[in-house]
């Protein structure tokens, strides 16, 4: 991507007592992106989200928005940032309009007409004049959503979006973060412990564990309608006379492992025919091949297994 990066961590660190909570994190977030922070409860995603929006400070590391470092140019930085991290704070009584224009007083750069254009990013035209309380926590959130992008911020962050929505509202979300993103060029971040509603909903995402970030990727454009996952990595099993040397005989071509008799590679889909050449070549008799494609969701189940297990 050829813009600068909105958001730019750099090896984020973060001590609290004798534990390192979060370790050396580096990512960036681009304009128009909406970006995935995937990671198992307690992996460090909040703590993470409150260095990024000011709430915490960090033991080292830096973090840049709009190239303002929060560490040594914080007012220039955190007026790029909107965000919900707790719960948005509104008044029930009132109606979301009233509630909008309580906020934009505050915000003298807030016009009436950019109140009109959020409102609308947000599908709340229809409903802007109804009191609160009788929003759905779908619509409150579209009203903390617009009330966090009124004054143009660079970077939005939002912290479990999804938590507490059914499926139609989190359609929802997911429609007006993109559209968001496209129409206004804001980089979306958002949290999630949820695969499955972040692979419908992000451009990319960081996989975070215990603290550190296991891997970043991107997860739309190269799959077709429907499919789920990145189609790279495959789980490729071999059905050969002698499992115990097929797989000395690999060494060093990627994992391997011997289960019920079968030997069983995660590799590269392209490099499976390579492969079976050096087991026939070396006098190994190969009687079938499988290969399974591993989704995202395999792959996340798999690095965030051992954060369960212990
Ligand atoms: N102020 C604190 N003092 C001590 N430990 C903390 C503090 N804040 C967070 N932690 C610990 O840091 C780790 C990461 O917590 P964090 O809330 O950032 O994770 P998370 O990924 O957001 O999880 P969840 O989805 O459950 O909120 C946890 O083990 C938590 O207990």
């Amino acid at each position: 991507m050829s813009q600068a990066p909105v958001a730019r961590l750099h090896n984020v660190t973060k001590v609290i007592g004798k534990r390192t909570i979060i370790d050396r994190v580096s990512f960036e977030v681009h304009p128009g992106e909406v970006f995935g922070f995937l990671g198992p409860n307690g992996s460090g995603k909040t703590t993470t989200i409150r260095m990024i929006v000011g709430l915490m400070g960090l033991t080292s590391g830096d973090i840049h928005i709009a190239n303002h470092s929060i560490k040594t140019a914080f007012p220039e930085a955190i007026v790029q940032v909107g965000a919900i991290v707790e719960n948005p704070e509104m008044y029930k009584f009132l109606t979301g309009y009233q509630n909008l224009l309580h906020y934009a007083r505050m915000n003298p750069s807030v016009t009436k007409e950019r109140i009109q254009e959020v409102v609308e990013l947000v599908g709340l035209q229809g409903r802007i004049h109804d009191k609160v309380k009788r929003y759905s926590l779908g619509m409150r959130q579209r009203l903390g959503v617009a009330q966090a992008i009124m004054h143009k911020p660079k970077l939005l962050v939002l912290d479990e979006p999804t938590n507490g929505l059914d499926p139609a509202g989190i359609r929802e979300l997911r429609d007006y973060l993109r559209r968001l993103a496209q129409d206004e060029g804001t980089a979306v971040l958002v949290s999630s412990h949820l695969l499955s509603e972040m692979e419908l909903m992000c451009d990319r995402v960081a996989i975070l564990q215990k603290g550190q970030i296991i891997d970043v990727r991107s997860i739309r454009g190269d799959r077709a309608e429907g499919e789920v996952g990145n189609p790279q990595l495959t789980e490729v099993q071999f059905e050969v006379d002698h499992p115990d040397a097929a797989l000395g005989i690999l060494e060093g071509q990627g994992e391997g492992r011997i289960v019920d008799g079968l030997l069983l590679l995660s590799a590269d889909r392209n490099a499976v025919a390579a492969i079976n050449r050096r087991l026939v070549e070396a006098g190994i008799q190969v009687y079938g091949i499988r290969t399974k494609t591993k989704s995202l969701e395999d792959q996340f189940l798999e690095m965030t297994r051992s954060e369960t297990i212990g």
